[in-house]
């Protein structure tokens, strides 16, 4: 397995592969991943000059450990398939499938950069994917498309387009996105690929943008997708488990080992009950302080 397919992703930020004024330095803000966009932020008559300058930015730039991400143009679209090249030829890490709707779309993408990757002398296998998930049909597939292709790392539910196919908007207050959510966090979790929520566009309510992020945490998404570096401190103080809860995951974790050798089940840490179910969600939570880079522990 690609060892990239687990990393951390607690954000992953739009910005418009034609700019080069965003494309130049996005690391500097630290998201876990950045997104490269061909799609909606490129207008019609701008698609070819935004994949000449993605090429090269991704050829050129040393994005120093930040994933690199490009969404293409739709499967119904003339550029998909020179959008992959062009990508794969520039060596980025992953490709973002628009409006995915079935699972033969992700294998016709999946195909395309198996060609370009022996093309352009890229390991195989080293180009992952994800699925936008972006309409009624879309999220009733979720699952046969968690499962299309051993290169898919995760789902991203896209709400613009997403409440448009259902004949509602964006309210702010969650409400119109609660089924696709649920049914796509249980897809991927089936599936044990990852779940990224959408882009919250209100860009000056944080107050707003903060209650969404507790949200979708505690439903369970690996993180979200966003289009402002001022979104990524609340995202990323929301993801990073808390200096209280790494020391009682420790505790569990050493006291579940300690006690099994004992032969006792069941007990308690803190005054909360503690048995062998709660041993891999406590690795869980050290395993992703680990990779947040706020662990300083043994274990
Ligand atoms: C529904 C969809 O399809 S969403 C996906 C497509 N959308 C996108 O890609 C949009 C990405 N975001 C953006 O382009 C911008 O954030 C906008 C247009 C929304 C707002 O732009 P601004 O008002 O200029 O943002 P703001 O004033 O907060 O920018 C502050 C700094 O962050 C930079 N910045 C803003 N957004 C981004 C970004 N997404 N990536 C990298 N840098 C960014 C700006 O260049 C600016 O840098 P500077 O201080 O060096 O000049
Ligand atoms: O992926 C996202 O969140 C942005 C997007 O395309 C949409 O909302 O339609
Ligand atoms: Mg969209």
């Amino acid at each position: 397995m690609n060892p990239n397919k687990k990393r951390l992703r607690r954000t992953m930020m739009f910005l418009n592969a034609q700019k080069p004024g965003l494309v130049k330095d996005p690391y500097i803000y630290n998201p876990d991943s950045i997104m490269l966009d061909l799609e909606d932020a490129v207008a019609e008559n701008q698609k070819d000059v935004a994949r000449f300058s993605l090429f090269h930015a991704l050829k050129e730039i040393d994005y120093r450990g930040c994933e690199r991400v490009v969404r293409i143009n739709g499967l119904d679209t003339a550029y998909w398939k020179e959008d992959i090249r062009c990508a794969v030829a520039g060596g980025c890490d992953a490709i973002r499938i628009p409006k995915t709707e079935s699972p033969e779309e992700v294998r016709a993408v999946e195909a395309e950069i198996a060609i370009a990757e022996k093309d352009f002398n890229i390991p195989v296998g080293r180009t992952l994917i994800m699925a936008a998930i972006e309409s009624a049909r879309g999220v009733m597939k979720a699952l046969d498309v968690c499962e299309s292709s051993e290169r898919l790392f995760g789902i991203a539910l896209s709400g613009g387009d997403y409440t448009k196919d259902l004949q509602t908007r964006i309210t702010g207050t969650g409400v119109e996105l609660m089924g696709a959510r649920q049914n796509m966090i249980i897809a991927a979790r089936a599936a044990k690929v990852q779940c990224f929520d959408t882009v919250f566009t209100d860009l000056d309510n944080m107050e707003g943008f903060r209650k969404e992020v507790e949200t979708i945490h505690l439903m369970g998404f690996d993180g979200k997708s966003i289009v402002n570096p001022r979104q990524i401190p609340v995202v990323h103080d929301i993801f990073t488990p808390t200096q209280k809860d790494i020391i009682f995951a420790e505790k569990v974790v050493k006291e579940i080992e300690e006690k099994r050798e004992k032969g006792i089940g069941v007990f308690t840490v803190d005054g909360k009950m503690i048995d062998i179910a709660f041993y891999d969600g406590a690795k869980r939570t050290i395993e992703l302080a680990k990779a947040s880079g706020v662990y300083k522990g043994e274990l």
